[in-house]
């Protein structure tokens, strides 16, 4: 298991460590690889380290920030993750960033999933850094337990880095990272706030089974890419 994790008290210097491990991993990637692929998640949590990491001088001009998921929304719709990045994180120094958005107009989710798997390939098919957060139902990305893809979704030999994920307890269809998209990262920051989603994530790292119940096992338990839980 390649965990570690910090514990803070004030959210907001979890925040600006969290975006100086991010920072330092993408300088790190970009050194080594010419380049780096920086994939963020939606909801909540993310955007105040999106906002520091905006102000950050980095070599925006070779990244590539991508999402983990999204809603299959347009980006002018409220719940869309591609506004919540444009919005948050690509802005002031960020701005020379390449973004790669998941949902594209006049493509049915499938098509989506299969064009930015293909779009991923082309990049190398490695992520570098993701940005992940957890729900209180344990899932993390769309990997949501009720959806009927998630077997799939979570299974580290499937071929698609990209898919589709229908949960029926949350709104909209989704886009969606797969496992094996992430088994390649440098790194990957697990942002925890509140103490639901402590008590749910302590015993999803206490227990490695049942996977499917709390998919952000599938990060937790496995050993090939380093984890970092970030908690407050
Ligand atoms: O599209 C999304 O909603 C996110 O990518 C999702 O995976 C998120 O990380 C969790 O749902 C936690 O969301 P909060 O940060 O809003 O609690």
């Amino acid at each position: 298991m390649k965990l570690t994790e910090q514990s803070f008290a004030d959210s907001a210097v979890m925040y600006a460590t969290a975006a100086d491990t991010v920072a330092k991993n993408l300088q790190e990637a970009v050194r080594e690889r010419g380049k780096a692929v920086f994939a963020v998640s939606g909801g909540k949590t993310p955007a105040p380290l999106f906002q520091l990491l905006s102000q950050m001088s980095l070599p925006w001009h070779l990244i590539t920030v991508i999402l983990v998921d999204e809603r299959f929304v347009p980006d002018d719709h409220a719940d869309s993750n591609a506004a919540l990045v444009k919005q948050n994180l690509l802005q002031h120094e960020a701005k020379g960033a390449t973004f790669l958005p998941m949902f594209l107009a006049g493509m049915d989710a499938e098509q989506c999933a299969r064009h930015f798997d293909d779009q991923l390939r082309e990049l190398g098919g490695i992520v570098d850094v993701a940005v992940l957060g957890m729900g209180d139902d344990g899932h993390t990305a769309s990997w949501f337990p009720d959806c009927a893809q998630i077997h799939a979704l979570i299974d580290p030999l499937n071929p698609r880095f990209c898919a589709v994920s229908e949960p029926t307890k949350a709104p909209h269809k989704r886009l969606t990272l797969t496992l094996p998209a992430l088994l390649k990262s440098r790194l990957l920051a697990l942002l925890i706030t509140g103490e639901n989603k402590k008590t749910v994530y302590r015993e999803a790292r206490q227990f490695a089974e049942p996977i499917e119940a709390l998919p952000i096992r599938a990060l937790l338990h496995q050993h090939r890419v380093p984890v970092h839980i970030f908690r407050a």
